[in-house]
């Protein structure tokens, strides 16, 4: 059987994506490098949008990315399914694309934060998320200048709500979010966004754990199964 098939666009100013398309190769994936000026999406079966400074972060973080030729095409494709994974960067770029809801804003210290920070994984049923515990405790590196996330109060009452908090800071805020959220889902769970970087840890040995590869493997379950 041929791997199912993922997407990482990259941007002027992205900065992961080889660490995206390798964490999707570990996991038994294809990687299928996508530009930002591709009319179209190459036959994948879902999308990551990595982490970085698209367009060099003017404006404010993604809010040019996401006028970006590609991604009309990722916006028709999530909405008939596809799974997309915006991390980091790219999250901001969901959230200016319509995809998910609420913005990221300055972090509340006002200053570029960069730990290993843990995460607690509180939806397992997304399709970025099968592989983990409910309530696992996860350590992922997080690496922002906005990563506060806003949303009004019935945006966040919703989420709450419907269990679309996927994964929220434990121990410390760090950066000022709403409820401590460090990654949110769209109602069908498909769409993930999220402001930690899972590629970035995906082998024990270089640290800090490889706690971000189960979502990986996640979605390639999810693909296999649709
Ligand atoms: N690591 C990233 O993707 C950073 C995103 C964005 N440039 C910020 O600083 O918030």
């Amino acid at each position: 059987m041929n791997a199912a098939k993922i997407g990482v666009i990259t941007f002027p100013g992205t900065l992961d994506d080889h660490d995206a398309a390798r964490a999707v190769r570990q996991a038994g994936g294809e990687a299928v490098s996508l530009w930002h000026a591709d009319a179209d999406l190459r036959g994948v079966d879902a999308v990551i949008v990595p982490g970085g400074f698209s367009y060099g972060d003017y404006l404010r973080c993604g809010a040019i990315a996401r006028f970006a030729p590609v991604m009309g095409p990722v916006v028709e494709a999530a909405g008939k399914g596809m799974p997309v994974l915006g991390i980091c960067n790219g999250f901001q770029i969901l959230c200016e694309a319509g995809l998910l809801p609420g913005a990221l804003v300055r972090n509340s210290a006002m200053h570029f934060v960069c730990r290993d920070q843990w995460l607690k994984v509180e939806n397992t049923s997304t399709a970025w998320t099968t592989r983990y515990d409910q309530g696992a405790e996860v350590l992922i590196p997080l690496k922002s200048g906005e990563g506060g996330y806003v949303a009004d109060k019935s945006t966040l009452a919703e989420l709450e709500g419907e269990g679309r908090v996927v994964l929220r800071y434990v121990g410390l805020n760090p950066n000022g979010s709403l409820n401590g959220i460090a990654g949110i889902a769209d109602s069908s769970g498909r769409v993930l966004g999220l402001m930690p970087h899972p590629e970035h840890a995906i082998d024990a040995l270089t640290g800090p754990s490889d706690d971000g590869l189960g979502m990986f493997f996640s979605a390639l379950d999810a693909l296999v199964k649709a």
